[in-house]
């Protein structure tokens, strides 16, 4: 499903050079939930960047579902990403002035989707947040804010969900929220699920953690 063959990144500001990711391979299957664990700095959030096709690798390939992502251009990554893949960060970026039905509507309408706005009424449903859809990001607790993240992460149906620290910015019981309906999606949708975490508590939900130090692989632990 997420292939990664010796992907590097270099990151060049200024004449600094920093070598972010070494040479890291993997092989995610369908339908995995898998958490990305390591020190600050290691290589977590540009590794998921990169397999999620928010940024290009330096060097190496990543593959999703047989396509070679790191060959398409801007316009088409950001289609095959709007279609395929699901972001959640841990800071939720919902547009302030959109309600949640709006938030989590609009990237159904950028898909096309005739059908988005009563998609999104059903995602916010399911999400217990039907009686918040026309509140605001501000008027919402964290949870209920990172619950429409979700929501709007999952509305095109995406095979892969990527989730960059979704619950560092929650409180335990929160947190314990976010990852239970994280993984009720993966296992109801089949949906494969890359989480960077420092939590332990949380990398307990996933089948495996891949451990990351200084931009390699350092192990692979099954749950
Ligand atoms: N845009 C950038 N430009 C230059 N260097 C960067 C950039 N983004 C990340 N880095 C560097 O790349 C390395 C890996 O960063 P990354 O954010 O992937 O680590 P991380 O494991 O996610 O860290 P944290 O747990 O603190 O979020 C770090 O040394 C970081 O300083």
């Amino acid at each position: 499903m997420i292939k990664a063959e010796n992907i590097k990144k270099i990151y060049q500001t200024n004449g600094d050079r920093v070598l972010a990711l070494k040479g890291i391979s993997l092989n995610i299957e369908k339908g995995l939930m898998v958490a990305v664990m390591g020190p600050s700095g290691s290589g977590k959030s540009t590794l998921l960047h990169i397999l999620g096709g928010i940024d290009y690798p330096t060097e190496g390939k990543v593959e999703i579902d047989d396509v070679d992502i790191t060959n398409l251009k801007d316009k088409q990554l950001a289609e095959f990403r709007n279609k395929n893949i699901g972001f959640v960060f841990q800071f939720h970026y919902l547009l302030p002035e959109f309600t949640a039905l709006e938030n989590v509507s609009l990237p159904a309408y950028l898909a096309g989707d005739k059908n988005a706005e009563s998609k999104a009424v059903a995602i916010l449903t399911k999400l217990n947040l039907k009686d918040r859809i026309n509140h605001k990001p501000s008027q919402l607790s964290g949870g209920e804010q990172q619950r429409v993240a979700i929501a709007r992460a999952i509305i095109n149906n995406p095979k892969v969900l990527i989730a960059d620290e979704p619950t560092g910015n929650l409180d335990s019981q929160n947190a314990k929220n976010v990852i239970m309906l994280i993984k009720e999606l993966n296992e109801s949708f089949d949906m494969t699920v890359i989480i960077a975490t420092h939590d332990v508590e949380i990398a307990k939900y996933c089948d495996y953690i891949y451990h990351i130090k200084d931009g390699m692989i350092e192990g692979i632990e099954k749950i």
